[in-house]
């Protein structure tokens, strides 16, 4: 039996993880966190039966504690309440499925209490990589890549960390708005930036895949991941996302891993790594693929991008800067504060602004954040 702690669970990652869930039976769910969606978490409890629960705040605790009274759960609320789910004595394994910064802090929490990790959440990663690898290596346990290009390249280097890379190829989709300029982005909607073409997604992430920012994301990732450096990790749109990623070695084999788009292979993969289970679904059909296609990423339209390989370069408090303005500018632009094209300008704008700081503590990366957001207010 493997127990869990789901962070996340109402999210679109959250929710196919418990599909995973409802798939295995050696699978169970010990601790369950969600924001404010009280109504879908109370019916989580009742089905995967959790002894903890979390949501955010304080108000919407209370109303679930009163809704679940019947059940013998203890509900949680909270920063606290997130890191006392994550790191449950009896757990195995944290899916780390909550969007965005502040996830970073459950985390390295679970990585401190011995947990391993399936890491959906990037935000935390790019932003503390240089906190979390070494954490990882002190405490022996395992992080797990769910995103599914990291997955994919984590398959095609069968876990190794892979010194014998050439380079990493992460593929993108190129999102609603590949092949047009920026000029043709100006009245971009809320509605045109939530239409991915191949995944159905959170909010943020999709919007990230529209800007490009969720490849230049991805990027910084598959750095501290697999050790690379970024001038070896070479972005490819391929627009059918079938081919997940790819690795090239140094004799120049290059092996891929690919598939359907379906996240719930990547978590499965997680869950159970190094075993391979069945997963419903449907299969790859070669005869029924059209065709697959390849592109170079436009770096002029999706200028986030190429932002994104000079923050990961220099480091330090740089990706902060880029997630955290980023962050802030997707949830302004999903609240129709500030329109499309403000995502990138807004984004540049305070990493030009920053002054580095190497090796910032976690304080200092919520400190950073704190203040990228203030910036942002006094600005737009
Ligand atoms: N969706 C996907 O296919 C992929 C996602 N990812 C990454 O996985 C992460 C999750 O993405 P996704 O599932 O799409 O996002 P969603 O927006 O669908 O879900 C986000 C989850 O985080 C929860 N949450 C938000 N704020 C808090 C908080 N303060 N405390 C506790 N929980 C909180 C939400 O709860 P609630 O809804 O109740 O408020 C929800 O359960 C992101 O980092 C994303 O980049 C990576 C690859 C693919
Ligand atoms: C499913 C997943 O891993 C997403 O990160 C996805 O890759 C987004 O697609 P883009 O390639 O369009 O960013
Ligand atoms: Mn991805």
């Amino acid at each position: 039996m493997k127990n869990i702690t789901i962070l996340g669970s109402t999210g679109s990652i959250g929710t196919q993880t418990l599909e995973v869930v409802r798939a295995n039976d050696d699978l169970k769910v010990i601790a369950l966190a969600a924001g404010s969606n009280i109504r879908l978490l109370e019916q989580q409890i009742r089905e995967f039966k959790p002894r903890i629960a979390c949501v955010w705040d304080e108000k919407n605790a209370k109303e679930l504690k009163e809704n679940v009274k019947d059940i013998d759960v203890k509900i949680v609320s909270g920063m606290d309440g997130l890191i006392e789910c994550s790191t449950v004595s009896d757990i195995n394994i944290v899916v780390a499925a909550i969007v965005g910064m502040i996830g970073i802090r459950p985390t390295i929490e679970a990585i401190k209490a011995g947990k391993d990790i399936a890491l959906a959440n990037k935000e935390t990663l790019v932003t503390a990589g240089h906190i979390i690898m070494p954490l990882v290596e002190e405490y022996g346990v395992q992080l797990l890549p769910v995103d599914s290009e990291h997955s994919a390249i984590f398959q095609a280097l069968n876990g190794e960390k892979g010194n014998e890379i050439s380079k990493i190829i992460l593929t993108a989709s190129g999102g609603p708005f590949r092949g047009k300029k920026r000029s043709e982005l100006v009245n971009i909607q809320v509605e045109d930036a939530l239409k991915h073409p191949n995944w159905a997604m959170g909010r943020k992430i999709t919007i990230d895949s529209s800007t490009m920012v969720n490849k230049g994301l991805e990027v910084i990732e598959a750095k501290w991941l697999f050790h690379t450096p970024i001038d070896k990790i070479e972005v490819v749109i391929q627009p059918q996302s079938v081919i997940h990623s790819a690795v090239e070695f140094l004799d120049g084999a290059v092996i891929a891993q690919l598939g359907t788009p379906d996240m719930r292979l990547p978590i499965q993969y997680a869950l159970y790594y190094p075993e391979r289970r069945m997963l419903s679904g449907e299969r790859l059909d070669f005869f029924k693929l059209a065709n697959l296609t390849f592109e170079k990423p436009d770096m002029d339209t999706f200028s986030s991008l190429r932002l994104a390989y000079e923050v990961g370069e220099i480091g330090g408090s740089m990706p902060t800067v880029y997630n955290a303005a980023n962050e802030r500018a997707v949830e302004k632009f999903l609240n129709r504060k500030i329109k499309y094209l403000d995502i990138p300008d807004i984004i540049e704008y305070c990493v030009r602004e920053h002054k580095l700081i190497e090796n910032p503590s976690v304080e200092k990366i919520l400190d950073i954040e704190k203040t990228t957001y203030d910036i942002i207010e006094s600005k737009w």
